[in-house]
């Protein structure tokens, strides 16, 4: 058995933890995987990787409009995927050696393998037992996986394996309409893949607010084969494919991609032995300065924080780090105003309350939108169906929420989040300041002049 001063099980954003101010600590950092996590190595990066060169791919289409005649001559699928992960793969084995064996990390023990808990700050790791004073849960979710009737005989692939294909199929069926969905359908369907994407419910990115998701929806179904409030109950394998059993028809797909969701692994790592809290959810519990319910024990990110993204997995690992070096004066995590892109075709992205949870909250609101095609930018790109739609306190004009379905969606909300954060009214904002014009922006400074503030 050895004891450590401080274990961290998960190379994702756990990995950011240390700095040379651990120096003088026994540290140990468990990982079953590979190193580096999720982000790095599945999830953000290689996807915005695909991202890029699919919209690329897609200029072709949305130039002739402009009088603008481009081809797409051809998408050279190995060259993209190997290109891509010919600059990811290096990164993770350049971040596993450099814990491993450079001299920064003396301190640092690097254990292969897969943690479980015996005991309070007690593991297993594949046999071998090492203890802690004090212990970072970063252990991540994983891909839900469905249970349909078939599909584990005729197979089927999740985020973790989609990328790395050994050639594009003609046709993909991808089950779930979220973030995943969303992303992978605009990356295959510019490849030249004819997508169906299957939601069990009546609107794609439902999570968004309702004009923002029907927007959407209405626009994914001009290019991509969207079936709504469907269920897939079963899956077989004939010579012309997979065939899909939905409720009342059936399709005929070469791949199917499960994008339903995603579960922390907590039920992994049998946290009752360490006396550690999970919600119905399956996340560790946590109070505001990343504590569990146990003792010496934090936990951060896909593990405990229902909303699953990296910044805001980056955000508690720095809140982790500073109560772990200053348990006199912990800070709290701030998760006030969290926002999130969805880097598929248009672009959305969001920030605070929609206009349903105000509703539902009661809060005293009023509401604008702004359409691309009303500021000079989005003239002249002939934009017609790209808005932003704001929500306001009417008495001090205080922001709740803004959303954006559009082109550049992700970086114009960011002047949004800012004003949010730092509690910058809408009147000042839109009124104290130059935009530049004609920049995309106004889009932003004109749907705060629309707010209908007392
Ligand atoms: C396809 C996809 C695209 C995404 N795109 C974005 C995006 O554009 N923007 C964004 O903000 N977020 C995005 N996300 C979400 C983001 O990747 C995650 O929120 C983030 O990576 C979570 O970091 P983490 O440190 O909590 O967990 P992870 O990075 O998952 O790290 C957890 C690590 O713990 C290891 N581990 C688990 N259990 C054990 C165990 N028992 N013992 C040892 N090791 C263990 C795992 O192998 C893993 O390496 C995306 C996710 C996916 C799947
Ligand atoms: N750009 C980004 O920031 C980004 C990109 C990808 C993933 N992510 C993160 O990863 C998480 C997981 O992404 P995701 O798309 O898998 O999940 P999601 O929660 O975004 O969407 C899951 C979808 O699957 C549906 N669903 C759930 N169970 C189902 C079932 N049994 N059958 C059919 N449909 C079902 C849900 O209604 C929902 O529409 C996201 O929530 C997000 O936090 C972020």
């Amino acid at each position: 058995m050895t004891n450590f001063d401080l274990v961290i099980i998960g190379t994702g954003s756990g990995n950011s933890i240390l700095d040379e101010r651990f120096a003088g600590q026994r540290v140990a950092i468990v990982e079953k995987g590979t190193f580096g996590g999720t982000c790095l190595n599945v999830g953000c990066i290689p996807t915005k990787m695909f991202v890029h060169p699919a919209d690329l791919a897609a200029t072709p289409a949305k130039a002739a409009r402009l009088g603008v005649d481009l081809s797409l001559d051809g998408v050279r699928w190995t060259e993209i995927r190997d290109r891509i992960f010919g600059r990811i793969d290096p990164i993770a084995a350049g971040g596993r050696e450099y814990r491993i064996n450079h001299p920064d990390n003396e301190n640092v023990t690097v254990y292969e393998g897969t943690a479980r808990f015996t005991g309070p700050r007690t593991l297993d790791v594949d046999g071998e037992t090492i203890t802690a004073d004090r212990m970072v849960l970063a252990a991540g979710a994983r891909p839900v996986l469905p249970d349909i009737p078939g599909l584990d005989e005729v197979g089927y692939h999740t985020s973790d394996t989609i990328m790395r294909l050994e050639e594009l199929p003609r046709h993909l069926t991808i089950i779930g309409s979220g973030f995943v969905s969303a992303e992978f359908a605009h990356v295959f369907a510019s490849f030249g893949v004819e997508v169906t994407v299957i939601a069990r419910s009546g609107a794609l990115l439902r999570g968004e607010d309702s004009d923002i998701s029907s927007r959407f929806t209405q626009l994914a179904a001009q290019t991509w084969d969207v079936r709504l409030n469907r269920k897939v109950l079963g899956a077989s394998r004939d010579a012309a494919g997979i065939r899909l059993e939905l409720d009342g028809e059936s399709l005929t797909t070469d791949l199917v991609l499960v994008a339903i969701g995603r579960t922390p692994n907590s039920d992994l790592l049998n946290l009752p032995a360490a006396g550690i809290e999970v919600a119905s959810s399956g996340h560790v519990v946590v109070d505001e300065f990343q504590h569990t319910t146990a003792e010496g024990v934090w936990a951060l990110g896909d593990i405990s924080s229902p909303v699953e993204l990296k910044h805001v997995a980056n955000h508690e690992a720095r809140v982790v780090r500073h109560n772990l070096l200053n348990p006199a004066a912990p800070i709290a995590a701030d998760h006030r105003y969290v926002p999130h892109a969805v880097f598929t075709s248009p672009q959305v992205a969001a920030v605070g309350l929609t206009e349903e949870q105000a509703r539902a909250r009661g809060v005293r609101y009023v509401t604008a939108t702004q359409d691309y095609a009303g500021i000079a930018y989005g003239w002249a790109m002939e934009d017609t169906t790209g808005f932003a739609k704001l929500l306001a306190d009417p008495a001090s004009g205080q922001l709740l929420g803004a959303h954006i379905i559009g082109p550049q969606a992700s970086t114009l909300i960011q002047p949004l989040i800012q004003a949010m954060s730092f509690g910058l009214d809408a009147r000042s904002m839109a009124s104290g300041q130059y935009w530049i014009h004609p920049a995309m922006p106004e889009l932003v400074e004109n749907a705060l002049l629309n707010l209908p503030l007392d």
